[in-house]
Formats: structure tokens, C-alpha cells, sequence
């Protein structure tokens, strides 16, 4: 599916991205794909709706929580002119409820939990770790967004298992009240957008510096005098 800038060309209703990603687009550095996950009812549309509506100035109009949608729109983040493309997921009830193929697609993943529901931390939880497992060799920035923080009488996640698991797999901690309408809502995702381009930059930077040929021919050399290394020690190790 193409994935152009819906919400930037008037539009008020996002797509569904069931068509299938187009990851054509992806990890260029210019649009970065935000995929959103979290049990059901946790507050992951109102998230985003805020979100958009804060970064847009616009008013999106109704949405329909129980449609999975692709939401799409330019914005401009440190200066820079970017697109994100943010899925808002189905509530899931377990892990087999995670697409693989959308994990892959991502750049960035925010993994939403209500703080007066233990249920949707502990899945937030096995959500983090799964994600790492899917993408261990491409590893890319986690948010952890404690959400429904208004309801502090009803807290049912302690502080201290919020902070294990941001420090066991560096995750972006944020606290949010979708439902106050606070702009520090954006935070999450602008935060995230920065992250990706960080390393998107960190690997433009490496990978112009492996394609200079000063560069390219020095770790030709270190190769050469490596396996001739190995062949002697072979050589000698099989005359014994
Ligand atoms: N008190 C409170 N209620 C919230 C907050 N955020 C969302 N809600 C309410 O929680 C309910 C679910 O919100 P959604 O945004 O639809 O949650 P979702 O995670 O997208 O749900 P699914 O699409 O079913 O997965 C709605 O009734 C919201 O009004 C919040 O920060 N505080």
C-alpha cells in the first residue's frame, strides 16, 4: 500500500492499513513508521488522535477504536521536514496477536500500558521482550507509555517494576493522561521520531565512511594479513 501523507492533503479519516506495508519508504531516514501496540481499552487511539491533532493543529474527525489505522502526516521535528506513519493497532490479548511483518516494518514501536491494570503491564512487558527477539539483529528505540496516569487512586503498577524494565531494555519512559489533553502527549512521539534519526544519521555516517576507498582498502589489507594468519596457524597446528 502507498503510504502517502493522508492527514496533510485535508483528509479526516485515517486508512486502514490492512492492504499490506509498503516499506519502500522505510528506514530512509525522511519517514519513520511508528507502530503502536498495547492490550485492548489502554488508550492507544486516544493517544495518537491527540497526537495528530496536536502536531497537525488539526481536528481529526471520528475514528473507530476497533479498526486497526494507518495515520499519516508530515511534520517538522528539530528543522527537519519528516513523515510519520503511526499504526494504531487492535488491542491485543496475547503475543500471537502481534504482526511480525508490522515489527519489521517499524522504526521506532510504543508499547502502551494503563497504569490501574496490572494485565496490560505484564503483557507490555512479554510485548518488549518479543519485539527485541524479532528484531535482534536491527535493534531500533522501545517507549513504554504509562497511560491513564489520572488515575493514580487506582494504580495497580509499582514504580520499581516500570523502572526495571526501562532499565533492562533501555526503554523511553513516558506517563501520559490521553484523556487530559495534555500536550506533553506529543512528547512520546517526537521523542521517538528524534531517536530514529539519530542512529539513521549514526549509520549514514558509517556507512559513507566504509565506502571511502582509503577505508575500504585498509580493511581489504587487515583481511589479507588475517587469513594469512589463519593459513599458517593451520598449517602448523595440521603439522603437529
Ligand atoms: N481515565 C482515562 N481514560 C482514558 C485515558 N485514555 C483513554 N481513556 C479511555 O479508555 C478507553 C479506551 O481508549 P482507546 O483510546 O479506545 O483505547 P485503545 O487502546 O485504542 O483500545 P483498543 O482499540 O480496543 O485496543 C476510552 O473510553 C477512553 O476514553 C486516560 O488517560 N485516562
Amino acid at each position: 500500500m502507498s503510504v502517502d501523507s493522508h492527514l496533510d492533503k485535508g483528509g479526516s479519516t485515517p486508512k486502514s492499513p490492512k492492504a499490506g506495508l509498503d516499506s519502500r519508504h522505510a528506514h530512509n531516514g525522511k519517514e519513520i513508521n511508528m507502530l503502536v501496540l498495547g492490550t485492548h481499552g489502554v488508550g492507544k487511539t486516544g493517544l495518537i488522535t491527540l497526537t495528530v491533532r496536536y502536531l497537525t493543529k488539526r481536528f481529526i474527525g471520528d475514528y473507530n477504536s476497533d479498526i486497526e489505522m494507518l495515520y499519516s502526516h508530515a511534520t517538522s521535528i528539530d528543522g527537519k521536514h519528516l513523515t510519520l506513519h503511526i499504526i494504531d493497532t487492535q488491542g491485543q490479548r496475547s503475543l500471537d496477536d502481534v504482526s511480525p511483518s508490522q515489527v519489521l516494518w517499524a522504526d521506532c514501536v510504543i508499547i502502551v500500558f494503563a497504569v490501574n491494570d496490572k494485565t496490560s503491564f505484564d503483557l507490555a512487558r512479554s510485548m518488549v521482550e518479543h519485539v527485541h527477539h524479532i528484531r535482534a539483529e536491527n535493534q531500533m528505540p522501545i517507549g513504554l507509555v504509562a497511560n491513564k496516569s489520572d488515575m493514580i487512586d487506582r494504580k495497580q503498577v509499582s514504580d520499581t517494576e516500570v523502572s526495571r524494565l526501562c532499565a533492562e531494555f533501555n526503554l523511553f519512559f513516558f506517563e501520559t493522561a490521553a484523556s487530559e489533553a495534555r500536550a506533553s502527549v506529543g512528547d512520546v512521539f517526537v521523542t521517538l521520531a528524534q531517536q530514529v534519526r539519530i542512529i539513521f544519521k549514526k549509520k549514514e555516517k558509517l556507512t559513507r565512511f566504509m565506502a571511502n576507498p582509503a577505508v575500504a582498502a585498509k580493511l581489504q589489507i587487515q583481511q589479507s594479513f588475517r587469513s594469512l594468519a589463519e593459513r599458517t596457524w593451520r598449517s602448523r597446528t595440521s603439522t603437529l
